[in-house]
């Protein structure tokens, strides 16, 4: 990787020999507002390959706060795992935080894959610059998750209409690959609106509850990318819309909640080659950064949902947007949110 050709402001290299600290932090775009974004824990090949992780997830936050019109850039931090490291959490975290008050608000972390509420906890000791700390809006009821599912049902509501004229889910079949946090939710606004549900999860029992809550009918992991639907829901993975997918989609319209769904960007022009609506995941699955940004303007959970109901109208712009100049979804998506990065 060259780093100097990749798309960034700031990219931060942090390290304390003595305890074996190394995190990035990859500041992307601060023009509409500080750098925010998750503070990710895992295991890397490499060092490169931790920075280059950072920079793509700090680019899609960027992407994300300035289409869901909250005054955030983007960023994101990267803290690399190794055997043993769980014993040095909190010296970890500590270490974050002191050099997240250094940089004196350009970057704000938060929850991500593999830190915990516990994690931002020490990193508030050291700084304000966190959030998702205990008793947070972020960190308290699972609101996070609750308003991301809630996007993502809007997104799929909006693909329906865009797609049959009737945003209904009623009796319409969605296929959800996924049931974690956010895949579950989504199940039950899906259910309780009517919707036909196939799920699939690598955890039989999240199947099970799902097969015994909501009456959906379970599909093998391997298989629901590919099974009949209106809507297929992507809850789980990046990456699952690619050159080998993509012809065997036998749907209508994809919208979900993982993030980076498409593997490569012409992926988005193959959907729209293929006739299948697809709903930009950044502008679906932004309640999320919602309740984050809601978290840090002092504002409750009803302000967080009135803001979440964005998404729906933002879908409706961008396959308008999409339908009058020809381009994929994806590719509108992007145009009309660099027009609000200049
Ligand atoms: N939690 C949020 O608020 C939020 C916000 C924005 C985006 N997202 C994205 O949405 C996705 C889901 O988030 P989450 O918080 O529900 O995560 P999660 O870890 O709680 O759930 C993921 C679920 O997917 C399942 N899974 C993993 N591999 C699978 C496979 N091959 N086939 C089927 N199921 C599989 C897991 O068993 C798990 O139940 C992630 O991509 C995440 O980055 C989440």
């Amino acid at each position: 990787m060259d780093i100097w050709k990749q798309d960034y402001e700031q990219l931060i290299f942090l390290q304390d020999r003595s305890t074996l600290f190394k995190a990035v932090i990859a500041v992307h775009h601060t023009k509409l507002g500080p750098a925010l974004g998750g503070c990710r824990m895992m295991h890397y090949g490499s060092e490169e390959e931790a920075a280059l992780d950072a920079l793509r997830l700090a680019r899609g936050m960027t992407y994300k706060s300035a289409l869901a019109g909250i005054p955030y850039g983007g960023g994101k931090a990267v803290l690399i795992a190794r055997p043993g490291s769980s014993r040095m959490r909190e010296t970890w975290f500590r270490t974050l935080g002191k050099q997240l008050q250094k940089l004196n608000g350009l970057y704000i972390t938060g929850l991500d894959l593999g830190s915990t509420v516990q994690d931002m906890d020490w990193v508030r000791e050291e700084t304000s610059y966190v959030t998702d700390t205990t008793g947070s809006l972020g960190a308290t009821n699972e609101l996070t998750a609750t308003m991301t599912a809630y996007g993502v049902f809007l997104g799929i509501q909006a693909s329906l209409k865009r797609v049959y004229g009737s945003e209904s889910p009623h009796s319409r079949v969605i296929a959800v690959q996924g049931l974690g946090k956010v895949g579950y939710k989504l199940c039950r606004y899906l259910s309780e609106a009517g919707a036909k549900l196939i799920v699939a999860d690598v955890d039989p029992e999240r199947v099970r509850l799902a097969a015994a809550e909501f009456g959906a009918a379970p599909c093998d992991p391997n298989a629901i990318v590919s099974v009949p639907c209106d809507v297929f829901s992507p809850c789980a993975l990046g990456g699952v819309l690619n050159e080998a997918s993509i012809p065997g989609l036998r749907c209508a319209a994809v919208a979900g909640a993982a993030n980076n769904q498409l593997a490569a960007e012409e992926d988005g022009d193959r959907l729209h080659e293929r006739g299948i609506l697809y709903a930009p995941d950044y502008a679906v699955n932004a309640g999320g950064i919602i309740v984050t940004a809601a978290e840090l303007e002092g504002a409750d959970a009803a302000k967080a949902k009135r803001d979440t109901e964005r998404i729906y109208n933002n879908l409706e712009r961008i396959f308008a947007q999409a339908a009058a100049s020809g381009l994929s979804t994806a590719r509108a998506a992007d145009q009309m949110t660099e027009a609000l990065l200049k």
